[in-house]
This record gives C-alpha cells, structure tokens and sequence, in this order.
C-alpha cells in the first residue's frame, strides 16, 4: 500500500504575464509575502553574467575590494561581518561579503533619470564591473523594468484608482543591486552562533532576488516555521518589504527571512546571490493607505488590517522613530486606521540602513 506524503510548504510561483497578476499576487503578499515569478524577460545568459562579474570582484584581494567601500551613499563592498542583518542576535556579524551597484546608466545611453532629484549616487566601479559597465547597467535597468510591472500588480491587487500610484512613487535614486557571495564554510548539523545571513525583513518596496545553485534561503511562515527555498530555474524570488508593508497597513506582508550555514556538501561551496532592493522616492510620504472593502472582501480572513499597537510596535522595533512620524504628520494626507503617521520614503530607509551596520 502506498501513502502519499503531505507536500512540504512552499511559496507560490506567479507568472509575470498571468492576466490576473493582480489576484495573484493579492494571495501571496497577504500570505507569505514571497512568490517565485517566472515569465520576467531577463534572459538566464544575462543573469549568468552578472553572477560571473560577481564572482571575479569577489576573487579579488580584501585591499583592493575595500577601496571601494562608501558606506555614506550606500553603494560599493561591504566586507564580511560587517553587516548584522538579525541584530538582536548574539553574532559577529553575517558570513558574507557584498557589492552594491546603483543604477548605472544615463539618459543618453540608458533610461535613467530624468531629474536631479532621481538622480541615482555616482559611483567608483572596480576594473571588471568598470569594463562590463553596459552589461551591468542593462542588467539593472531589467530589473528595474520587472520591479515596475509587479508594482503596478501591487496597486491592481490593491484596487486603487491609479495604476500607476506606486510606480509614480518609485523613480530609482535608492534602489540598489547587490551582489552577495557567502564564502565556503564545512557543512555541519550544528548551526551554532553564525550565519550567513541573518533573520531579517527587507527594508524597501519590494525586493527581487536571484539564487545562482546553491540552497539555504529559509522564509519563515506562520505555522510552519522556517522553510527552505530553494533556487528555482527560471524564476526570481519576489518578496514584499517594510515600506510596503508600512503602506499596506500591515495588509502586504514583509516576512523574514534568513541564509543558514552549509548543511551538507552540496551548499559547503561558495554561495552566490544576487537581490535587486526597489526603494521608494526620497520624498514619496509613505502613509497607511485607506483599504477598499473590495479588497478586505477578497482576502477575507486571511488577513486583516494590522492592529494598530502591533503596527506600531513593529515601526518601532525596526528603528523608525515614530514619535518623529507623527509630529510631521498634518493631515493634509490619506490615512487608515492606523493613526495619524507620516514619514517619507528617504527617513523609513535611512533608519532601517541605521539598524542593519555596524558603525
Ligand atoms: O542571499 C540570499 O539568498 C538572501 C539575501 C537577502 O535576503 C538580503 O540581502 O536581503
Ligand atoms: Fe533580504
């Protein structure tokens, strides 16, 4: 006699072109806040050629790589342990170095901005990515295209009257790719004291993220505890971040979610990631919005709006000073039930960055 096994949890997987994105991804940011999307455009030639620029810079000797630190615009190499991504754990610091890139092309070359004030930071490039600048700066402005899309997908599960409301809201000057390498490590059924990224929830609007072969990613569901996602051909991981879930009132889930240490030889090697953070305007206000019943019907209980005193409890614990949000407050803005808070999209990023880095 054969009995089937119960099929372990996972995340949905979304089509980009599905023409009903809106529902769909109403689903899953009410639920786990995280979907595998297929159908995106980027070629996987594109991506693999990233993943190679990413693999030579992290070759590199630690000197030359710390030259290019700028911790001040948020761009360039970020050396190992030099970031705590679960503060409130006891650790040295996540087992992993970085390079973020901003957007990279210009108005004549690229399709990058437009006005001083979306102005993305200039930054100094190392010799390879420096002479693989166009293959960078297309890579980033596909991302940015596919970030784009899901945002209109927001605003259509969101049933609001503006399609274009979040994307208007969402020119670039913060958004950031980062090339992460998480170094070799002995696998081990002891997961002690160190990580390779700790647990944590994004900061921005939404976050794409790209798993070249090795697993360890873990998505912490309710009522399944961690569970692992593993890279998927094809597919980008998609998950919703802490200003969106600030706009959503609470609606949108920002979930955490962690890379443990090598447990078994397949993840023993080096690990390469890459994630694409979409960030809100410097300016935007981010502000609780009002929910359609339309769209409190479709989630039914799956979800309601956030109580407001976990709303707050959760600001706070992630570094926004929310005495300061409520002061800027005027009521010259839509807001929800969730109280009269104001803040814009550059102070929510800035104290999220305050929380993550050591000093
Ligand atoms: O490397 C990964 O798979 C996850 C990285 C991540 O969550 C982050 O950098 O925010
Ligand atoms: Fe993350």
């Amino acid at each position: 006699m054969s009995t089937s096994l119960p099929l372990p949890p996972t995340i949905p997987t979304i089509s980009l072109r599905d023409p009903r994105l809106g529902d769909a991804i109403l689903d899953a940011c009410t639920s786990s806040g995280f979907f595998y999307l297929c159908d995106h455009g980027i070629a996987q030639h594109e991506t693999d050629r990233l993943f190679a620029l990413s693999r030579d810079f992290s070759a590199l000797e630690e000197a030359t790589k710390r030259r290019f630190m700028d911790r001040a615009s948020n761009t360039g190499f970020t050396p190992i342990k030099h970031e705590s991504l679960d503060p409130s754990k006891a650790s040295d610091g996540d087992l992993k170095e970085s390079f973020y890139l901003a957007r990279l092309a210009t108005t004549a070359s690229g399709s990058t901005p437009e006005s001083v004030e979306h102005r993305p930071p200039t930054q100094l490039l190392p010799a390879g990515l420096g002479s693989s600048k166009d293959d960078v700066a297309r890579f980033i402005e596909q991302c940015k295209a596919v970030t784009d899309e899901v945002l209109r997908g927001f605003a259509n599960a969101l049933h609001l009257d503006d399609p274009a409301f979040f994307k208007g809201n969402h020119h670039g000057a913060h958004d950031r790719l980062r090339l992460i390498h998480y170094p070799p490590s002995s696998p081990s059924s002891d997961q002690g004291a160190s990580i390779r990224a700790g647990a944590h929830s994004d900061y921005g609007s939404v976050t794409l993220l790209f798993q070249k072969d090795v697993g360890g990613l873990q998505v912490e569901l309710e009522g399944s505890g961690w569970i692992d996602i593993p890279p998927k051909q094809g597919c980008i991981v998609v998950n919703v971040g802490d200003a969106m879930e600030f706009w959503t009132a609470g609606l949108f889930r920002s979930t955490q979610h962690r890379v443990v240490m090598p447990r078994n030889d397949s993840e023993a090697s080096s690990r390469y990631s890459m994630a694409y953070f979409c960030q809100p305007d410097e300016n935007c206000v981010l502000q609780p919005l009002p929910l359609s019943s339309q769209v409190l019907e479709a989630i039914g209980n799956r979800r309601t709006a956030m109580d407001p005193a976990e709303f707050e409890s959760r600001l706070r614990r992630k570094g926004v000073d929310v005495d300061s949000a409520r002061a800027a407050y005027r009521g010259d803005a839509p807001f929800g039930h969730l109280g009269q808070i104001k803040l814009t999209g550059g102070q929510h990023l800035r104290a999220r960055l305050a929380a993550t880095y050591k000093a």
